[in-house]
Parts: C-alpha cells; structure tokens; sequence
C-alpha cells in the first residue's frame, strides 16, 4: 500500500550488487523507462531488474522537446514520485547535470533525496539535443571529467551510482569517433564514474569494445528510431553491456495506442473497438494495490478501543 517498504539505500545495495551478478550471469539488467509512477508499478510486476526516468519521455510529457529545458526541480520531482512507489532501483537521467560542476553536485544530492539508486550525466554542451540525432556538440575532456568529479565528490550515500555518458561518438564519424568514446570512457572512470553510458554506438562491436576497455558497468541505450539497432538482451549481454534501457518504448507504445484509440473514436463515434486492447479496471486496481487500501478502511473503521 502506498510507497515502496525499501528504503532508498537497500535499493541502491540492491543494485550495485545485481550489476556485479551481472558481469557472471551475462544477463544485462533490463531498465523500461516509466513515463508516469504507475507504469514504474507495471515494469516491477513483469519481473524487470530496475526502471529508468529518461529525459527524453519526461520533456515529451510536458510537451516540449528534449532540449535541455526541463529543470532539476522537475526532474527530482518526477524521480522522486516514480521511484517512491516501486522496490525497484531507479535510474535517472540528469542530463548535463543542469549547469556548471557545482550544479552537478547539487543535482547529485536533490537526486539522492528523491530516492533514486543512481544518475547518469553527459558530456554535451548546453543546450543538449537527443543523443541520437546530428548536429550534437561535446564539452572538453577536462570539463566532462570535473562534472563527474563534482558528482561523485557530492553523493553522501557511497551506494548512489554515478554514470558517465559520454556522447563523443556521435560527433566524430569512423574508427576515431570509437577511440575517442573509449578514451573519453576510462578518463570518466578515472574521474570518479561507477559505470559508462557509451551513447549512440553504431554497432555491438562498438559495445564490445567500450565494455572490454573499463572496468565498470556498461549501459546500452535500445533507444528506437536511432543510431544504435534493437539488440536483444543475449546479444547485448554477450558484448559485455550489464546494463540496457529501453528509454522511451513505453511511452511510445502508449501514444501509439493513444493515437488509435483516438482515431477510432472519430471515424466510429465510439471507442468499443478499442476496448479489448485496454488495460481492465480490475488490472488497475491490482496494480494499485486497491485492495489493500479497502482493508486498512476497514481496519480502522472497525477499530474499538
Ligand atoms: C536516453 C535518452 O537520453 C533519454 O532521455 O531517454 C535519449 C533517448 C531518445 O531520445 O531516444 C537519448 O538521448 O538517447
Ligand atoms: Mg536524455
């Protein structure tokens, strides 16, 4: 009934040490993007290994694109209410961690009290642009490695994860771009970084080389519509990667359905035929736990001191 019984730091313990199981079992951990709390429930109860809060989906959800124009206050806020109603671990993404190195330390924190296992802060410049697309620009090494600094250097829960992604890749075309995102890579570790987010690869080669290079966990982004093609888990867990979001698939599902639903009520003039692809009352009500919350009326209202 109402929020997650796991305290924040079990569920950060939680995920350092299912990413460490990771590197033997070779199964990555599998994050969905939850675009609202509930279908974070949803991800938990189909037996996902964590959830992720993308950028991408939270500017989507206010209608604006994903350029760097959501604030820290939205981004924990949204953190906070998706991560406090699920066990699970929750990823977020913090973008340039909104502003100088300074500002990273301070996001770093604001993401601790909202209850997340860790964050993810890149390399681009402000403003960023999604890191599938052109056109993209990076902040020198100097500058990306002293964000993380600041990140790392700021955390008060050693549990909270730190990731470096690092979009170098996407700026340099051929076999330099490659090297470039590796050196970047180990550079970041050095800074502090707990795991690497490799972003826009072209290929699992690519994965490969960038998991083989460091030490520490490396995501992959099985963004749609990108630079990267849709690897499955086995294929992703084989390169080396322990870890993989599926950013904004849910919330492109969901529009997807949105879209029809809403086309089918203007050339039908009614949604039945929309029906038997939705989610049933009953399913809602067990994912809110709805139950639970008619017993504790009850317990209270039968209460006899
Ligand atoms: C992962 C990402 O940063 C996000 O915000 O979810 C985006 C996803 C996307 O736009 O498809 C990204 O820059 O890859
Ligand atoms: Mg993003």
């Amino acid at each position: 009934m109402l929020y997650s019984q796991v305290t924040p730091s079990d569920k950060r313990r939680a995920f350092r040490a299912a990413l460490d199981a990771a590197a033997t079992t070779g199964e990555p951990l599998r994050l969905p993007g939850a675009f609202n709390p509930l279908s974070a429930r949803l991800i938990q109860d189909k037996g996902f290994e964590g959830v992720y809060v993308s950028g991408a989906v939270l500017s989507a959800d206010l209608g604006l694109p994903d350029i760097g124009l959501t604030t820290l206050t939205e981004v924990a806020g949204r953190s906070q209410q998706i991560a406090r109603v699920t066990d699970l671990p929750a990823l977020v993404d913090a973008d340039t961690g909104f502003g100088e190195p300074m500002n990273v330390a301070r996001t770093v924190q604001a993401l601790e009290d909202a209850g997340v296992a860790g964050a993810h802060v890149e390399d681009q410049v402000n403003p960023k642009r999604c890191g599938h697309l052109d056109g993209k620009e990076v902040v020198g090494l100097d500058e990306a490695a002293k964000r993380v600094r600041a990140a790392a250097d700021a955390r008060r829960d050693p549990g909270f994860l730190i990731m470096a992604r690092t979009d170098v890749r996407g700026t340099i075309p051929g076999d330099a771009g490659l090297r470039a995102a590796i050196d970047r890579a180990k550079a970041l570790v050095d800074a502090g970084a707990d795991a690497i987010f490799p972003e826009a690869m072209k290929d699992l080669s690519e994965f490969e080389a960038v998991a083989s290079a460091v030490d520490v966990p490396v995501l992959a982004n099985m963004t749609e519509f990108g630079k990267s093609e849709l690897f499955t888990r086995r294929q992703l867990g084989d390169a080396g990667v322990r870890l993989i979001i599926y950013p904004v698939t849910l919330l492109r599902v969901a529009m997807g359905a949105a879209e029809r639903a809403l086309d089918e009520i203007s050339a039908t003039g009614t949604q039945a035929g929309q029906v038997e692809g939705m989610q049933t009352r009953a399913r809602l009500y067990e994912l809110l736990d709805y139950a639970a919350y008619n017993t504790f009326d009850e317990g209270i209202f039968t209460y006899r001191p």
